[in-house]
């Protein structure tokens, strides 16, 4: 087993008396807080990020402050029937597939009752008032603000356990896809517009990650937080999700809780939905990983890419495990000016297999076989889909062995699914939400229901010139060494000139200088079992990573090496490097 660290942290320096852990020592710092205002009315606020367990926060912190007025701001925005309806345009009728909104929080609040809270609100002269719910910031300026935050995947989480409905909709049973789809379309975009704004308005960041286990920290010691991480290497906190393709490689290899069937995916380099972990003293407060882009995009991705991506993380490292599990769905992804068009979105999920190890009959389906007939495959497609007709795939569809070290680049358009037996490094766009499925083996999703196929856009997106002379020719091991130098090789393994990510791979026994040339920089160590990044200029502490950890290097960081370390000093090992091409 490897010693895979599935709880990486940064250690915030000179802010150890400054967080707080559970609801009674936060309530005992929150009064401290509201003694040392020293006004006669103060306004508490708590803005929270939706998916934060109302009923909990009620319960445990707003009737624990000794108000004399409490204003629920969800109550403030229309009704859950006219929010619905006002976005029904973005969420259309599909199971899956949304379009992009652009809204904000204030399009959806009703001016009468706004109006009618601020009078009551105004009216009071003494005493505390605690205004809390999603968007509270638009009813008013407090005295003291607390963000109350979540991540990504923990949200999603709670949708799939139904444990919580979507924003200003009494949904909380429906279909997880569902709610999941009128997050990644609506909610979330809207949330993380507001949360930009409050970073340098907020007194205190409130983790609301763990049921019932809150742990909160002064702003200036979240932003120092935040800071010193885009001035670092640093890991986002791996999360493991199982599904009907899962394997067993990374239970065994990275020491997964066995009892679990299988697991399918690590996102493990993704901070749209990962987390960071941030250390204050005995506090460890766990943040989105996203906040650290949303607040220092420059830092962390580079003028050039702040430039074309916005402040949005365009590389995403995860893994897809099938050992002994079984084939992902035949599969397609949309060019970018089919998912601009379509979804609103402004790019598209580009991706790659780098194969971190394969077992026996491994393969990679990948493109047409030269010569089909178009119409007859897609026919064949409708008929298995309409009628539940095995689709024959050995007619249509090429294969490959999948080989260790093995990088199939993955242009949007291309067919391809993963085959059993392999443990893959998925590097790609950060959009993943894109799959059109064509064909799933005939199996049921994990809750029993089929899972969505969407023939239609599918169709639209393949390209159909891309047959087994130019899968071979220009999207299967394309490695090429590119340098060298003592103790080391770099090679360029893709991705496709289609693609914007440019991977590297280096083979080193000594140490390797990098440049990050004002590009965010992210990688694996994908072979060995120990390296160590550090800075020539000692301008960060050595940074220790193992075997099938993702790490990433902010593009403010300049030069830095990385060498084997611990029991891989005097080995070869290896490492993926992915960047944007500027
Ligand atoms: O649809 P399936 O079979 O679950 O496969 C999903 C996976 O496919 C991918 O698109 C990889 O090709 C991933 O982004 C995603 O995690």
């Amino acid at each position: 087993m490897s010693n895979f660290n599935m709880y990486p942290e940064t250690n915030v320096k000179g802010y150890d008396e400054f967080a707080w852990q559970n609801y009674d020592n936060i309530v005992g710092e929150l009064n401290k807080a509201i003694t040392g205002i020293g006004k006669d009315k103060t306004i508490v606020m708590i803005d929270c990020y939706p998916g934060v367990r109302m009923e909990e926060l009620e319960t445990s912190l707003v009737s624990k402050l000794q108000s004399v007025h409490t204003l629920f701001v969800d109550d403030l925005y229309y009704s859950s029937e006219q929010v619905t309806e006002m976005i029904q345009f973005h969420m259309t009728s599909d199971r899956v597939f949304g379009r992009m909104s652009v809204h904000n929080f204030s399009d959806f609040l009703d001016n009468a009752r706004l109006e009618e809270a601020r009078n009551a609100i105004d009216r009071i002269d003494n005493g505390l008032v605690v205004i809390y719910g999603v968007g509270a910031n638009l009813v008013c300026e407090p005295d003291l603000l607390i963000y109350a935050d979540l991540a990504r995947w923990e949200i999603t989480t709670r949708f799939n356990n139904n444990d919580i409905p979507n924003w200003k909709a009494d949904n909380r049973d429906e279909d997880a896809v569902r709610k999941i789809k009128r997050g990644y379309f609506f909610e979330w975009r809207v949330a993380d517009r507001h949360k930009r704004k409050l970073f340098d308005k907020v007194d205190y960041l409130l983790d609301t990650n763990s049921n019932n286990d809150p742990k909160m920290v002064t702003n200036s010691a979240y932003l120092s937080g935040l800071e010193q991480t885009v001035n670092q290497p640093f890991r986002v906190v791996p999360y493991f999700a199982p599904g009907v393709w899962g394997g067993q490689w990374m239970k065994e290899k990275l020491g997964l809780d066995p009892s679990v069937e299988n697991y399918a995916w690590s996102f493990n380099g993704v901070p749209e939905e990962n987390s960071l972990y941030l250390r204050f003293g005995d506090v460890r407060v766990e943040i989105p990983a996203l906040n650290a882009v949303l607040r220092h995009p420059l830092e962390l991705l580079g003028d050039k890419v702040y430039g074309r991506f916005g402040a949005e993380f365009p590389i995403r490292f995860n893994f897809l495990d099938t050992f002994e599990g079984g084939n992902l769905s035949l599969q397609v992804h949309p060019p970018v000016s089919y998912v601009q068009q379509t979804f609103g979105v402004h790019y598209t999920q580009e991706e790659s297999y780098y194969v971190m190890d394969a077992g026996e009959n491994a393969n990679v389906y990948l493109g047409v076989k030269n010569d089909i007939d178009r119409e007859a495959m897609k026919e064949d497609l409708q008929r298995s889909y309409d009628e539940g007709i095995h689709f024959d795939d050995e007619k249509y569809i090429n294969q490959y062995e999948a080989k260790k070290h093995d990088h199939f680049l993955i242009p949007s358009g291309t067919i391809h699914s993963q085959g059993i037996n392999s443990l893959v490094l998925e590097i790609s766009a950060t959009p993943n939400y894109f799959t059109f499925k064509l064909w799933d083996w005939g199996r049921l999703g994990m809750d029993g229901m089929p899972r969505p196929v969407h023939l239609e856009h599918g169709f639209n997106s393949i390209q159909w010139e891309r047959d087994e002379t130019w899968i071979s020719d220009n999207i299967v091991n394309q490695v090429e060494q590119v340098d060298e130098g003592d103790g080391w090789i770099e090679e360029k393994t893709g991705l496709h000139d289609r693609q914007f990510i440019e991977t590297r791979r280096h083979w080193f026994s000594k140490p390797v200088l990098h440049h990050t040339n004002d590009t965010v920089h992210v990688f694996n160590l994908i072979e060995g079992e120990e390296a160590i990044v550090e800075s020539p200029t000692n301008t960060f502490e050595p940074f220790i990573v193992h075997y099938a950890e993702t790490f990433i290097i902010p593009a403010h960081i300049g030069s830095y090496t990385i060498r084997p370390h611990g029991n891989s000093i005097g080995k070869e090992i290896g490492t993926i490097k992915a960047y944007v091409r500027t």
